[in-house]
């Protein structure tokens, strides 16, 4: 039987019991249990770099655990594929889409099972999946591409296709990352239902206490690769789970600001690109930066964001328009950012802003191997410099790894964040232009990224947010601007912002 023509509708259960997995001397995961009955609503939690992603690598066959049992529906289970996890019904939806965006819903989901026949017979299969969907707590247009679906819709897409594929035991990977807050609420409320009721189980990966006590109903935490501490969500506190976490009660500073003289450091005029899809174009007529500022621009993913990074860090053409920098024109060089005194911080670090086979110390030192510290070029790397930069780096932003001469790629996520915003934040910086910087990091991970960003404000620095996290926008902005089709749809202080008002620019349907 494949797992496309599994037709029980029943949760599974899952068990795993004392895994354990090393990369070399390094222990990622420590004799960790956890026991996950058919229907329950399991959350994972732990700071960066506290082995989650590893427990459930180990769990789907992505990683051989080096020690440790699985039990799935009461039998013992080995591992050793992720094939083997599909033929149990296990499956797993990942923060960002996986979907191909140029097919359909439909298309899609008829090409990811593993029994496709050659020669589709379509009227067949659009009738089986009118079927299928009948069945389906929520509804997701499956005729349009999905380049065409709002984010919402896509990550439904997603669970659905694993619903699709038979699998009854889903691995969340932090799933609400790109929805906004309703999105999220509505994709939730709906697993929830889905547990309730039997059909599915779910283990979800998240950061967000507001989902865990509004939707989970069982806990575990994990701490550098160890259980620490689990249960029933309602009988936990947020204090409960997150001094678990980090292994102390969390402190709270409030983010003071100061009143700065502004002056305008960045200046977008008549600027006109085209889109990714090559088909649209991004259209931003007149917005200022100023210093000591956090100008926020909100907006749904995919609504000209990531292009308005790339514009402004020079790795997309300009039609018409220009950008200026204290009055210069300015195109985004090494040169000119250095001379400005420009920093970023792009979104997946990792891939846009380190040389992933190189060392934690040497991507630390990309803003400094070539220059003396008197300014000048330097015409050979000091090497006793970058490893005092690193080391202190590392120390003041708490990056957990296994030694500054560590590949940078070994790091977790939210650690490979920490070590790329502690190298942009060194120095004297005139503007800091930030693509969503806490996506994927734990909570006191957020609270120091934030305090650094109000800090760098409060000290005089321009700072440009990009971000889909509404709730950081808000909090961390002076301004905001809703970039929605390309264009700024809305401008609003921030002490004026109104969330419905918002969302509705994000949407498109504002009066
Ligand atoms: N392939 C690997 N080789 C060496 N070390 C690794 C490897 N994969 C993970 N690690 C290490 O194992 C530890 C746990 O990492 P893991 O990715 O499981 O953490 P996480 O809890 O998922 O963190 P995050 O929330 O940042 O994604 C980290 O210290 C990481 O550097």
């Amino acid at each position: 039987m494949t797992a496309a023509t599994r037709t029980s509708g029943d949760a599974i259960s899952v068990e795993a019991i004392g895994m354990t997995m090393r990369f070399g001397d390094f222990t990622a995961l420590d004799d960790v249990s956890l026991k996950i009955p058919a229907g329950s609503f399991h959350v994972l939690l732990g700071e960066n770099g506290a082995g989650k992603s590893t427990l459930v690598k180990c769990l789907m066959g992505f990683n051989r655990a080096t020690r440790g049992e699985m039990i799935v529906d009461g039998a013992q289970a080995f591992m050793t594929d992720p094939k083997v996890a599909q033929s149990l019904g296990l499956g797993m939806v990942y923060q960002h889409f996986t979907l191909v965006p140029a097919l359909t819903g439909a298309e899609n989901l008829v090409i990811s099972r593993t029994d496709t026949p050659s020669v589709i017979d379509w009227a067949q299969e659009h009738q089986s999946l009118r079927s299928f969907m009948a069945t389906m707590p929520f509804n997701v247009p499956l005729d349009r591409p999905v380049s065409q679906l709002a984010a919402g819709e896509k990550q439904k897409l997603e669970i659905i296709k694993q619903l699709y594929l038979g699998n009854r035991f889903l691995i969340l990977d932090e799933p609400t990352s790109v929805l906004t807050p309703a999105e999220a609420d509505e994709v939730l409320g709906h697993i929830r239902a889905m547990t309730d009721a039997g059909a599915l189980t779910v283990l979800m990966i998240s950061h967000k206490f507001r989902e865990v006590t509004a939707f989970a109903d069982h806990v575990t935490i994990l701490r550098h690769g160890k259980y620490v501490a689990g249960g029933a969500v309602s009988e936990m506190s947020v204090e409960d789970m997150s001094a678990a976490m980090m292994g102390k009660a969390p402190v709270h500073n409030p983010r003071v600001r100061v009143d700065t003289v502004r002056k305008p450091v960045l200046h977008l005029n008549g600027i006109r690109a085209q889109d990714r899809s090559g088909l649209n174009s991004i259209q931003i007529d007149d917005v200022t930066l100023y210093s000591g500022e956090v100008l926020g621009i909100a907006g749904i993913s995919g609504n000209g964001q990531m292009e308005l990074m790339e514009i402004l860090t020079g790795q997309r053409r300009l039609q018409a328009g220009e950008i200026r920098a204290n009055g210069t024109r300015y195109t985004a060089t090494r040169a000119e950012a250095r001379q400005h005194k420009i920093r970023y911080l792009p979104e997946e670090p990792l891939r846009n802003a380190c040389a992933p086979k190189m060392s934690v110390a040497d991507n630390l030192a990309f803003k400094m191997f070539d220059v003396r510290r008197n300014g000048r070029p330097a015409f050979w790397c000091n090497r006793k410099d970058m490893a005092r930069n690193a080391d202190r780096l590392i120390a003041e932003f708490n990056v957990k790894t296994t030694s500054p001469d560590a590949r940078i790629a070994s790091l977790s996520g939210g650690n490979v964040q920490r070590a790329v915003l502690g190298r942009e934040l060194t120095g004297e910086v005139n503007a800091l232009i930030i693509s969503n910087p806490c996506f994927g990091l734990d909570f006191g991970a957020v609270s120091a990224i934030r305090d650094r960003i109000i800090e760098a404000r409060n000290n005089g620095t321009a700072v440009l947010l990009i971000n889909e996290d509404l709730d950081e926008i808000m909090e961390l902005s002076d301004r905001i601007l809703v970039m929605s089709e390309g264009r700024i749809a809305f401008e609003t202080t921030a002490a004026a912002a109104d969330l419905t008002e918002i969302g509705q620019h994000m949407a498109g349907h504002a009066a």
